[in-house]
């Protein structure tokens, strides 16, 4: 059993890189994930890994924490071969991993949780499913004090906000480091994606810090946040590494280039185009009890209108109900000058309001459906014909929406699931996208999970529909996005409206939004 990978007196090579690959691949049946990758992770780095949608990412990391096996190379943690035929076997190596979605039990305690990757051990806290609390709670408080964390280990986790369940979920991961003694691999993917700007910063900090326990690879879309947190960067393309750089030798431009191919367009703001007397979408004292109270705004056609807060502040919660995804018990929501009542989500598609979540997995697609099946669920469109399915129609339709997005790869009757996350999201996005005669487009965080070359093409979308007089409603993933697509932004705090700008007469710059914020 690899559970003893380092017992037997083996102990790891003490000057050996925390990690090396040796020409390792992996392919699936139409498509190579992982080509002839080699690279070396010295120890007490913390090492950037960045790439397209697609590029092959997912997959490496999966190949690092026993998933997915390679077709070909090897791999060495400290210096000695390692094969990892299941997850624990990369956990007994010393590798931990924090995956994009958190993976906490929400309503069990902090100590607990972090228990649950503990050791088997004679004196542990956890004996034969039994807890000593004492000592569950003391064990968790040592190791949150090693990622520099004050969080009660007796809270339920339930109760943090969410960068404080990142780094008991970052001192879980930690703990693979009791295996082997040694010094342990921390694999963080995409950590920062649910997390806002001021929650951001102090999740960067406390990454930084633990280049002093260990080595980290910090998978991230956010160049800017790479080139903070990161003393090197290896970038994939198509499966292979094509770029590995000390953070000091490379730019963010050429980042970027390096990734995508091309350089950088600068974001434009087009005015808005149809501004008429009725608005598009227009929300008049809407309230729920204990969650939102008293949100108005209009959003004309053509209009983009980017809601910002932090998590808490109601507006997912706001933007939720104007679709009928979700409830408000006061004030009224008007669709083209049009009062809708009893409003549910299959009326709201048919009166031409669209919303793409946050929580797209779950709730944007279907898995088992192919890329196709899932573009024209909701719009059939130029599809059908009458009652009829018209199948060459929807893939040929399929197929253009997979050119403009760059959905990789390009093969609409490929089940949606096997696609990689991002490229998911082009598919969710596109659905809406595609229909030309929508009114209001409600955008819940669109390029989270979206590499950069990729949340340009989405952005150039999104402009491309209010030009065609579409309604955006929109949740940007940070502010700087925010008032560099909105037309107007509204803040929102603890459930109400705190201010209104209109960045067609004022100016407005992130720390103005940030005092409205918190
Ligand atoms: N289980 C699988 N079956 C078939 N193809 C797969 C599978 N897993 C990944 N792929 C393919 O391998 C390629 C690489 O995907 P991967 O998920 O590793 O990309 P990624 O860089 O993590 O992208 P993203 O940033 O969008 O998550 C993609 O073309 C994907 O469709």
């Amino acid at each position: 059993m690899t559970t003893q990978l380092f017992a037997h007196g083996t102990r790891p090579d003490q000057d050996a890189p925390a990690l090396r690959l040796t020409g390792v691949s992996k392919s699936f049946s139409r498509v190579t994930a992982v080509q002839d990758i080699t690279l070396e992770i010295k120890r007490n780095q913390v090492v950037g890994l960045i790439g397209e949608n697609g590029a092959g990412k997912s997959s490496l990391l999966k190949i690092l924490t026993g998933i997915y096996q390679p077709d070909s190379g090897t791999i060495e943690v400290l210096g000695k071969a390692v094969k990892f035929r299941r997850p624990q076997d990369s956990v007994a190596a010393g590798i931990g991993v924090v995956h994009q979605e958190q993976s906490l039990l929400t309503n069990l305690s902090v100590a607990e949780n972090i228990a649950m990757n503990a050791v088997a051990s004679k004196d542990a806290a956890v004996k034969l499913g039994w807890y000593r609390w004492k000592r569950l709670n003391q064990e968790a408080a040592e190791v949150l004090s090693k990622v520099g964390s004050t969080v009660d280990p007796r809270t339920v986790v339930g109760d943090l906000p969410f960068v404080d369940r990142q780094m008991v979920e970052i001192a879980r991961a930690l703990r693979v480091d009791e295996h082997t003694h040694a010094s342990p691999l921390v694999i963080l993917d995409e950590p920062t994606a649910v997390l806002e700007r001021d929650e951001t910063a102090i999740l960067e900090r406390e990454i930084r810090a633990l280049r002093e326990l260990g080595s980290v690879i910090f998978v991230s879309h956010r160049l800017d946040e790479v080139m903070r947190v990161c003393d090197r960067i290896l970038v994939m393309r198509q499966g292979r590494l094509v770029a590995d750089r000390a953070t000091s030798d490379v730019t963010q431009e050429e980042l970027f280039q390096l990734m995508v191919g091309h350089a950088q367009r600068s974001p434009q703001r087009s005015a808005p185009q149809h501004e008429s007397e009725t608005p598009a979408l227009e929300i008049e004292g809407l309230g729920l009890t204990g969650t939102f109270r008293d949100v108005s705004l209009t959003v004309h056609p053509g209009q983009c209108v980017a809601l910002v807060g932090t998590i808490g502040s109601g507006r997912e919660e706001v933007c939720r109900a104007v679709f009928g995804a979700g409830d408000y018990d006061t004030g009224t929501v008007r669709v083209d000058g049009k009062e809708i009542r009893h409003w549910r989500m299959g009326k709201a598609v048919r009166s031409g309001v669209a919303y793409v979540p946050a929580e797209r997995k779950t709730e944007g697609m279907v898995g088992g459906l192919s890329g196709a099946e899932n573009l024209t669920l909701a719009k059939p469109g130029a599809a059908v014909s009458g009652p009829l399915l018209r199948p060459r129609a929807r893939k040929r339709l399929a197929e253009e929406w997979f050119e403009t997005l760059d959905v990789r790869p390009r093969d609409p009757d490929l089940h949606l699931e096997r696609f990689s996350g991002g490229n998911q999201q082009k598919v969710v996005m596109a659905k809406w996208l595609m229909d030309e005669d929508l009114k209001v487009l409600v955008l819940d965080h669109p390029l989270r999970g979206l590499d950069a070359g990729a949340a340009e093409t989405v952005n150039e979308q999104i402009q491309a529909a209010c030009a065609r007089g579409t309604a955006v409603l929109l949740i940007a993933d940070t502010i700087e996005d925010a008032l560099e697509s909105a037309h107007v932004v509204v803040v929102m705090r603890d459930g109400e409206v705190t201010a209104t700008y209109d960045l067609s007469v004022e100016s407005a710059t992130s720390l103005d939004l940030l005092e409205r914020m918190v």
